[in-house]
């Protein structure tokens, strides 16, 4: 497999929260789609130098390294090129952004991203940037009791609810699921459960057991838009990816109380997967909003929690 080109990418955000997009010309490679303006990191430079010189060169814009968030790393290998994107979060920038080499750009609502034609390996950076960086995770309570939960686990900061539910059967999960998502319409629910079952039942945000994403080939049947799951070792991130998934979770992390008897993995072995995947990854396990900024820093999509939001 050919070298890794290392490619420094911003998601540049302005004060409405619209995004930079800029279309690569016909002649480049992966021509006439829209990208996240940047390029190759040269020999020898740090790749905040670089993304700070790709803006300059490419939009006139400056930037201050510092003020930048690692979002996300993908690698990628197209049938002539391998890359790895390294993506930054950039929200605040000097100067008035124009296509320095005459290239269109677009400012975009994150809601129409999708509309926009990418580069394959742009797939995860456009999830990553549509997915929350905070998902409370239910714990077990009573039918009745999981929109109130739900209320408080938003007031703690919590962006996205994975419906969790094994002690009530598929059906109440699915009746239970139906009645939440119409109570919050604008929240992303997960329902933690089956793909045929949520194909059935028309959920639009499922999330996969290891043991249900293991006996996957791929997402192909699957009806909704967002695919997640849960990852415990690098044979299931390399599935999660296979199959196409959106997101995983990676557990655990640190020590949890609602698996005591499992070794947890750490920080370094989390920022080392994280590294390793293409795939926007949660952090889960003994983990609460006190370290989304460590996590976010090691490049993953956020936390995922139980407890910190009860
Ligand atoms: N900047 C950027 N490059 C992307 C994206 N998605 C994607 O697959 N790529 C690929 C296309 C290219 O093979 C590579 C980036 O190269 P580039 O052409 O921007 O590099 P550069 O700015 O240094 O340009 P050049 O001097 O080599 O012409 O990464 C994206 O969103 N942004
Ligand atoms: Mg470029």
């Amino acid at each position: 497999m050919s070298k890794l080109i290392h490619v420094a990418a911003a998601a540049i955000f302005n004060d409405s929260g619209e995004l930079l997009l800029a279309l690569r010309d016909k002649a480049q490679h992966q021509g006439g789609l829209w990208e996240f303006p940047g390029g190759k990191v040269e020999p020898g430079e740090e790749v905040r130098s670089a993304l700070a010189r790709e803006l300059q060169e490419e939009l006139g814009i400056e930037i201050d390294q510092s003020a930048t968030v690692p979002l996300i790393q993908v690698p990628f290998h197209y049938p002539d090129k391998s890359v790895l994107l390294d993506v930054f979060r950039v929200n605040r920038f000097m100067g008035q952004p124009y296509g320095r080499e005459g290239q269109p750009l677009n400012w975009v609502k994150l809601a129409d991203l999708s509309g926009y034609p990418f580069p394959a390996a742009n797939t995860p950076i456009v999830n990553a940037l549509q997915l929350p960086t905070a998902l409370a995770i239910t714990p077990r309570l009573l039918s009745v009791q999981y929109c109130e939960y739900i209320d408080k686990a938003l007031q703690k900061g919590a962006q996205a609810v994975m419906l969790r539910a094994k002690h009530l059967t598929e059906t109440e999960q699915l009746n239970l699921y139906q009645q939440l998502a119409e109570a919050f319409p604008e929240l992303l629910l997960i329902w933690n459960g089956s793909m045929d079952a949520a194909n059935r039942a028309e959920v639009t945000a499922l999330h996969l057991s290891s043991e249900r994403l293991m006996q996957l080939n791929s997402r192909k049947t699957y009806r909704g838009r967002w695919l997640g799951a849960s990852c415990h070792t690098e044979e299931q991130i390399r599935r999660a990816e296979q199959i196409g998934a959106d997101y995983i979770t990676l557990s655990p992390v640190q020590k949890t109380a609602s698996h005591p008897e499992v070794t947890p993995m750490g920080w370094a072995e989390y920022s080392r997967l994280v590294r390793l995947s293409s795939l926007p990854v949660y952090a889960l396990g003994g983990v609460s909003l006190a370290d989304l900024e460590q996590t976010l820093q090691a490049g993953g999509q956020g936390i995922a929690a139980i407890r910190c939001f009860c």
